[in-house]
């Protein structure tokens, strides 16, 4: 049972009949915001993400500005390979940094998979925080990423086009990249059971970089571990996976006992519902990048989007995270939009 005052976005993870479907946006504690600008001026990132004050006040800054039906957590998903003695620098106007990449089996051996209230109590604490924040009118998201996307990072040391060393890694030493990957899953899985603790109503799971594999290679070295987080998770809360350029993998996702998939913008949602047969609850797919057309073009869009997906059994949201440079009333006109929205 929910004592949420708007419930929406549970009611759509559960497949429930609604007027509307629910909305938020990835990313949508961000950039484009000058309030968040604001605090990003005064402390650095991974400061942000510890203090508890900053990181449930960011997290409620999108909520005040547009009343999206969910909040999602102001973290990210590298504080994990940082709990596992891994070095991880935010670097401006480059991005993650990790000074001593994973290259080998002994590296791998190096890598701990730690006690998460030690490492990450101040995650939890920033939920509880947020909770009171909300005073339960939303739900609030709470993440991680897959472990395949940590991965890339930890082996490629940054960000990348193409992922060409974590590639490499995982085909020349797959035992070590499996070691890797199954230390990476047990820790994510103790993170998500205490976010679910502290009181997150939902988790996502974000595999950004699982397009980057062939389907063969997505099975044995993403998915796989996926599945592994929706069976450790699936009783205690719902879950979302959302792999980015993975729509060839929907079939079987739609099989995994997740609550919700996510889709990007290059999968039509027709063929989306054919891949997952119809039944599980859908989330997208607007291309970020559209978010720079007219505000008007952005509501018909948005429109024609929830007839094709169909309003129930479905979440609104972009493809991927919102840009930076997005005008503040275009990221109004699509939350706007799905709350006016009527069959
Ligand atoms: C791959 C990934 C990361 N982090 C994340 C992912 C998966 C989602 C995706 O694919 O977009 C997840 C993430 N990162 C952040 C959130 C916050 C919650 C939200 O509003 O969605 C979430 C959900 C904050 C953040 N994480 C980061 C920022 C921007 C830098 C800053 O605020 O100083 C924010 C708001 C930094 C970050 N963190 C990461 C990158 C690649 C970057 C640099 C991005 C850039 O500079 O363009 C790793």
């Amino acid at each position: 049972m929910s004592t949420l005052k708007n419930d929406l976005f549970l009611r759509a993870l559960k497949g429930e009949t609604v007027d509307r479907p629910p909305v938020w946006m990835m990313r949508q504690a961000g950039r484009y915001l000058p309030e968040f600008m604001e605090i990003k001026a005064k402390y650095d990132f991974f400061t942000r993400c510890q203090t508890p004050e900053l990181a449930s006040e960011i997290t409620v800054q999108p909520i005040r500005r547009y009343g999206m039906d969910a909040a999602i957590l102001f973290s990210d998903i590298l504080v994990i390979p940082q709990a596992m003695n891994i070095e991880v620098e935010m670097k401006p106007n480059v991005g993650p940094w990790l000074p001593n990449p994973i290259r080998s089996a002994k590296d791998v051996d190096q890598v701990i998979v730690p006690d998460i209230q030690e490492t990450l109590g101040y995650v939890m604490d920033a939920i509880k925080m947020t909770k009171e924040k909300l005073n339960d009118e939303i739900p609030l998201i709470g993440f991680a990423g897959s472990p395949w996307t940590i991965l890339c990072y930890c082996v490629q040391g940054q960000g990348s086009k193409n992922f060409d060393k974590a590639k490499e890694f995982c085909f020349t030493q797959p035992l070590a990249a499996h070691t890797l990957l199954q230390k990476i899953t047990d820790t994510t899985i103790a993170y998500l059971k205490e976010k679910v603790k502290a009181g997150v109503n939902a988790v996502q799971v974000f595999d950004s970089w699982g397009g980057m594999l062939s389907p063969e290679d997505y099975q044995t070295f993403s998915w796989q571990y996926i599945q592994q987080i929706i069976d450790a998770l699936k009783e205690e809360s719902p879950v979302i996976a959302f792999g980015k350029g993975c729509w060839f993998a929907l079939d079987t996702m739609a099989k995994s006992g997740a609550s919700a998939l996510g889709v990007d913008w290059t999968c039509s949602a027709r063929n989306a519902r054919y891949l997952t047969g119809g039944n599980i609850t859908l989330q997208g797919n607007f291309d970020p990048t559209r978010l720079f057309s007219p505000p008007s073009e952005i509501k018909q869009m948005v429109h024609e989007m929830i007839r094709s997906f169909g309003k129930d059994k479905y979440i609104v949201n972009l493809g991927h995270g919102i840009l930076p440079n997005i005008p503040l009333e275009n990221a109004g006109a699509f939350i706007e939009a799905v709350k006016e929205y009527k069959e």
